[in-house]
């Protein structure tokens, strides 16, 4: 069998078509235009490309986009004042600070100083919380768009055995809540975990969230699964040329396509959904710091 190929970039821009169809009711019957603003500490080129793309997608959706570009050495008490007058801002809907932080900033008390209405990474206890039992609210980005490319994949979800590797806050247990919400059995996979390939060998659904190179090998997969691959490594690639590199999933994906009914790619796959999410959250939060109920295609 060789799999097909999920297209998380297409799937991102017809997402982003209907955000700005959202944005344009939100504009002409309630006279809202939802902003969101970025945060970014330092000059790390990586989120400096990530963070420009973000800027750039919200425009282009009819969103207002505010960017804030801090010293790397900033102190922490002039990031979290930032934070308040954002949090107080009534053109503000979504607040995004770039992780990592420099290491002499805590990263809670960031989270903790966002106004959880206005949380559109879904860090905040409070957004955590709700997810977990179902409330509306922002979601986790990158768990939101894998969720809408399974869906889109294999309609309903229920009754489907899915492996999770990984168990961070920010995949691993968001992804989590919302399998279970959708009627998975969940079986969450760590670096503790024993005989790792017959776990995932059992797996209708793989959600590879581990940040490790390849290492989710094309025999481990099941015939038809599904396979998610949320790694983003970038990795020396000595055949494009001296010094150049290239991008690579936690998955070994030429092995895995082999077994998979479908697959996602890594560049071209969850990456561009978790930027096309964010910008979902926003209508979410939008719409809900204005008293609206939230359009039920942008959330889970
Ligand atoms: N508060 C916060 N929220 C985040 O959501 C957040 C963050 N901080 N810090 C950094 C990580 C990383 N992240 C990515 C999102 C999309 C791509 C993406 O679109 N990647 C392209 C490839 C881009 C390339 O070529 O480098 C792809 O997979 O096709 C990558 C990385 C969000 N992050």
């Amino acid at each position: 069998m060789t799999a097909k190929i999920i297209d998380g970039k297409a799937f991102a821009e017809a997402l982003r078509i209907r955000i700005a169809n959202h944005v344009d009711r939100l504009k002409s019957q309630h006279g809202i235009t939802p902003g969101l603003a970025v945060v970014i500490v330092g000059t790390d080129p990586a989120s400096q490309v990530y963070v420009s793309s973000k800027a750039k997608q919200t425009a282009e959706v009819g969103m207002n986009s505010f960017k804030h570009e801090l010293p790397a050495d900033v102190l922490e008490a002039e990031l979290l004042s930032l934070i308040a007058a954002l949090n107080a801002d009534p053109a503000v809907h979504g607040i995004l600070v770039q992780m990592p932080v420099p290491k002499h900033i805590d990263p809670n008390k960031v989270i903790e100083t966002i106004d959880p209405a206005k949380d559109v990474d879904c860090f905040t206890p409070a957004n955590v919380g709700k997810v977990q039992i179902g409330l509306p609210g922002p979601v986790s980005c990158t768990p939101l768009g894998c969720l809408m490319l399974l869906r889109d994949e294999l309609g309903s979800l229920e009754g489907k055995n899915a492996v999770i590797i990984g168990r961070s806050n920010l995949v691993g247990k968001p992804m989590m809540q919302l399998l279970l919400r959708d009627n998975c059995t969940v079986t969450v996979a760590h670096s503790r975990t024993q005989n790792l390939p017959e776990v995932v060998r059992a797996a209708d659904i793989v959600i590879a969230a581990v940040g490790r190179p390849q290492m989710i090998k094309g025999d481990w997969i099941k015939p038809g699964a599904v396979v998610i691959d949320v790694g983003i490594n970038r990795v020396d690639a000595p055949e494009r040329g001296e010094g150049k590199t290239r991008l690579v999933g936690d998955v070994d994906f030429a092995a895995a396509a082999e077994n998979a009914a479908a697959i996602t790619p890594v560049p071209g796959g969850v990456g561009p959904m978790t930027i096309a999410c964010l910008l979902a959250n926003t209508i979410t939060t939008a719409s809900l710091i204005n008293g609206l109920v939230p359009p039920s295609d942008l959330t889970a």
